[in-house]
């Protein structure tokens, strides 16, 4: 299959405000709550997903995200609110008549029929002229590029080729919007990468919108146009990758997506355009605030520093007052082949995590466990949520 681009992505290649202002949704969940006899898995829940968006769900396991895409897909009635495709009301439309498909994990696939018997099953049920079975299963195995595969059985194909035929057999009926709950989960990673462009790829050329639950952070960051986190039948933020990432509404987010450094600072005051805060005992801290934060002198906040933005040196940076600079001890490096991750001491007994990328070979790495090192980082290169 081609390998794309992602900036290529039709949604990705927009600005959020495309994705977000002014224009009506293709899904809308309003006011949306879901109960389980005395249990809330959704909790008063409004979202608004954009035609071609490839959306993501995170969240800890429970948080709701499998009840959201049951209750688009129909699979469960909502118990107050409602769900809009189109701007028309789903409630009480049979999932068979919903322009939504669901794709599961577990791929269930038909072991007795060969793959083009499994794409073309929905349309057999659905009563379609064989010819044009036989035309639409033709397309399919093209798009997957499978059409050598179709007189196979299931059990003669690897994992990423089952996973293919899982999609396009749920890609046949032209849905709307496809839902996909853990659609990589049984692929191991490497394969796992290359199908996340391949799902990309698909989705792009049909110009569909893809929902997807996944438990793996970084295939959300791949493969997104945004991100919803959720916790408890909530939504916390919903938001582009890098926003998510690098503008965390709060320090549960924060912490959710990747490493970070969570740090409990009090703020003292302005020095320009730079916010000063106090933490570790006292230590100066400058950060270049955003717009949007209020910054009180005296407030808690706490601040989200990515181990990635931290320089390691042995020598002490030059100091400038957009920088700041502390020194510590290293207690463990941990190594990962692209990077490794420093755990350093600070002198006031707090524990960083300062990551480097590997651009020499490790055996010409200067930094040792024990050495004293310092840890720097501009004063852009972190934000403040509230403590
Ligand atoms: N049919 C049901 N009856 C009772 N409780 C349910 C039912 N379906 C889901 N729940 C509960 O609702 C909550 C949300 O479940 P859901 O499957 O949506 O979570 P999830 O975020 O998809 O979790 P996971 O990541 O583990 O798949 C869970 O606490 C679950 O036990």
């Amino acid at each position: 299959m081609n390998f794309h681009d992602p900036a290529s992505t039709a949604a990705q290649a927009e600005p959020v405000s495309a994705l977000t202002q002014d224009r009506t949704p293709l899904i809308r969940f309003e006011n949306v709550t879901k109960t389980f006899g005395s249990f809330t898995a959704i909790s008063d829940l409004n979202l608004d997903i954009q035609e071609r968006e490839f959306f993501s769900l995170l969240g800890p396991s429970g948080c709701g995200k499998t009840t959201m895409m049951r209750l688009l897909a129909g699979f469960e009635e909502v118990t107050s609110g409602r769900i809009l495709l189109d701007g028309q009301d789903l409630t009480g439309i049979p999932a068979n008549r919903r322009p939504v498909n669901m794709m599961f994990q577990s791929y269930a696939l038909f072991p007795h029929m060969s793959v083009a018997k499994n794409i073309g099953f929905g349309l057999k049920q659905e009563r379609w002229k064989k010819s044009d079975i036989q035309d639409r299963v033709d397309e399919m195995l093209a798009l997957v590029q499978l059409e050598d595969f179709a007189d196979r059985k299931p059990h003669q194909l690897s994992g990423g080729q089952m996973q293919r035929v899982a999609l396009a057999r749920s890609l046949a009926k032209k849905p709307k919007v496809l839902l996909l709950d853990e659609p990589l989960g049984a692929l191991d990673k490497k394969l796992r990468e290359e199908t996340q462009f391949q799902l990309m790829d698909v989705q792009d050329r049909l110009g569909l919108t893809f929902i997807i639950v996944t438990h793996d952070q970084d295939e959300a960051m791949t493969v997104s146009s945004r991100i919803a986190v959720m916790k408890a039948g909530k939504l916390l933020q919903t938001d582009t990758p890098a926003r998510i990432y690098e503008h965390p509404a709060s320090s549960y987010v924060a912490d959710f997506i990747g490493n970070v450094n969570l740090i409990n600072v009090e703020l003292a005051g302005m020095d320009g355009e730079l916010a000063l805060a106090r933490w570790d005992g006292g230590t100066r801290l400058a950060i270049r605030p955003q717009p949007e934060d209020v910054l009180t002198p005296g407030a808690r906040k706490t601040l989200v520093l990515r181990p990635e933005k931290i320089h390691v040196t042995k020598d002490q940076p030059a100091e400038a007052p957009n920088v700041n600079l502390v020194e510590g001890t290293v207690e463990e490096i941990s190594y990962t082949g692209s990077a490794s991750t420093y755990l350093v001491r600070l002198d006031g007994g707090m524990l960083i995590r300062a990551q480097e990328a590997n651009r020499l070979l490790t055996s010409r790495r200067e930094i040792d466990w024990n050495n004293r090192v310092w840890l720097s980082w501009r004063a852009g290169a972190c934000v403040l949520v509230d403590a």
